[in-house]
């Protein structure tokens, strides 16, 4: 099995997944595990993960340095590099200039890890800090144009580092570069077999919910579509699902949402109006962590109030995924922001939660939606976030700017799909800033609002790349959107990756 310390990375968990895809067995544990603890536990490997902090800081997380000496092979990815650099008698600095997103990588020597994949590759990074001399005796592997130390490796103590993020689906030979870590450095051999997730969660539920009643938060979307299949598998009758309309949902999706799940999925539904109490309670705000709370504090009163009007309701479901929680802030792990339905939940509720799917990814989930036999349009829907249109309006909601943002979204939707690319995009929508520029429309001057085109490819959400569509494509976007929404004066493209950007703008 190989051990992964978490440091707070956003991807930490995605790196013990990809060991496991790799067929090695593999927990995280805190970066504070006692070395005694990690040796016990016989591990083949360590991989120390990447993490918010700057190593050189006073208080940064650092590990025993016992751990370098236990004749396990140890790899750091990012800050974990760092850590070892400056552990064993290197030198870490904050860089002049700093990698986010895609960067170009060179290899010098192939090494170990390099060992058959180019030249030259692709890679994700996300990092301000970089190693400026690598420990005595390492041998350095890789660089980018920017960034001279990408790799490096000591592989006759079993020690090796990236400053790049192989656990990252846009990392082109991620998975190469991982795998010749656990089957070349570490000796490991690819045993392991996943445990079915369908079985598992189907009785993970019974044991929880017994013969109690629950409902089921329901949005239209794969993760709670799928939740509420593998609770109804547990339960059954004792299932109730909840729609709620908060007013931030995109043009005629309510009715959409509704009239296909009653027609498909035969679960009993409860399609609440709640727009004007979401609509009040957001008046005035603009901060994006206090639209956020609002949102997630007023869906469970939602959901409290449909509990009381049925017997022995105790339970909510929720099609939480692991990326909700780790975006929404760790002992360790930073908050980016606060997921309406993790970090945005109230501190005191009557419900106790029931997330089937919260240690997965949503690729994963998609694999498990059709496994359960759910249509193709559902399984690769595109994701719509739960405070909805509320995140996509930078500033303070209001119905007017709803109704243009909704508009506007209704139009790049339709030429999307008419396009043929709606499938191959992680998700595409519009934002809208409140702010206002001068533009001139039949011969008058305007001053309007900007509407934003977002279009990202992503597998998981973890890390985005920006769409290359095509300049025919966005402009008919545009023109259409000028053309055809009162209020909107200009459109502009975003064309930033995750990271730096995240997909959503709050
Ligand atoms: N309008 C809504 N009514 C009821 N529950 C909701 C609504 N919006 C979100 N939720 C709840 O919040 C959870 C998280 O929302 P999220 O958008 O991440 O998932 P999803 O809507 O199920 O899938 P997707 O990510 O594909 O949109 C949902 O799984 C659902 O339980
Ligand atoms: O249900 C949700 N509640 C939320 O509060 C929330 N915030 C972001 N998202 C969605 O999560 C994915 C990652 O988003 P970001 O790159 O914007 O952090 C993207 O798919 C986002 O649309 C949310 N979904
Ligand atoms: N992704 C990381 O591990 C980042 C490490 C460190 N915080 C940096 O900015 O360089
Ligand atoms: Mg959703």
């Amino acid at each position: 099995m190989i051990v992964v310390l978490d440091f707070g990375g956003q991807y930490a968990q995605l790196i013990a997944r990809r060991v496991r895809e790799a067929r090695v067995f593999s927990e995280l544990l805190p970066h504070d595990t006692p070395v005694e603890e990690i040796r016990r536990k016989d591990p083949e490997g360590i991989i120390l993960s990447g993490g918010p902090n700057s190593v050189y800081e006073e208080g940064a997380p650092r590990v025993d340095p016992a751990l370098f000496e236990l004749g396990v092979p140890v790899l750091g990815i990012c800050y974990g590099m760092q850590l070892m650099a400056l552990m064993l008698g290197g030198e870490v600095r904050a860089v002049q200039i700093r990698e986010y997103g895609r960067s170009e990588l060179e290899v010098m020597e192939h090494g170990k890890l390099f060992s058959g994949t180019p030249d030259e590759q692709t890679v994700w990074t996300s990092h301000g800090d970089a190693v400026l001399a690598a420990p005595p005796g390492f041998r350095v592997t890789a660089r980018t144009p920017s960034v001279p130390i990408l790799a490096f490796e000591e592989p006759s103590r079993g020690l090796y580092g990236v400053q790049f993020h192989p656990e990252v689906r846009h990392t082109e030979y991620g998975m190469e570069i991982l795998k010749n870590f656990l089957f070349e450095a570490c000796g490991c051999a690819p045993e392991w077999t996943p445990v079915n997730i369908v079985t598992e969660a189907v009785e993970r539920i019974r044991r929880q919910v017994g013969d109690a009643r629950a409902i089921c938060a329901l949005s239209g979307g794969v993760d709670s579509a799928t939740a509420a299949m593998l609770v109804h598998r547990a339960i059954g009758e004792n299932l109730t699902c909840v729609f709620v309309d908060h007013g931030l949902l995109r043009q005629n999706e309510a009715e959409q949402v509704v009239e296909a799940f009653r027609r498909e999925a035969g679960l009993p539904l409860v399609h609440v109006d709640a727009r004007e109490r979401f609509l009040d309670r957001l008046a005035g705000v603009t901060d994006p962590e206090a639209k956020r709370k609002i949102v997630g504090e007023e869906f469970i009163r939602v959901f409290e109030e449909q509990a009381r009007e049925i017997e022995d309701a105790r339970f909510l479901v929720q099609g939480t995924l692991y990326s909700d929680v780790i975006e929404s802030g760790t002992r360790d792990a930073a908050r980016i922001k606060s997921h309406h339905n993790v970090g945005g939940l109230p501190e005191v509720m009557d419900l106790e939660l029931v997330e089937p799917l919260r240690n997965l990814f949503k690729d994963e989930v998609r694999v498990v939606a059709a496994e359960l036999g759910m249509p193709e349009r559902l399984v690769w829907r595109q994701p719509f976030p739960g405070p909805g249109l509320a995140i996509r309006i930078i500033g303070e909601v209001t119905a007017e700017r709803l109704e243009i943002l909704r508009r506007a979204d209704a139009v790049l939707q339709d030429e999307i799909r008419a396009a043929g690319y709606y499938r191959r995009l992680w998700q595409s929508f519009a934002v809208l800033p409140a702010v206002q520029s001068v533009g001139v429309m039949g011969d008058a001057r305007t001053y309007a609002y900007p509407i934003v085109i977002r279009a990202v490819t992503s597998d998981d959400a973890m890390t985005a790349d920006w769409a290359r569509l095509p300049y025919d494509l966005l402009e008919r976007i545009s023109n259409r959107i000028i053309n055809e929404v009162p209020g909107v004066n200009r459109v502009a493209l975003d064309i930033t990756s995750k990271p730096p950007g995240t997909i959503e703008w709050e």
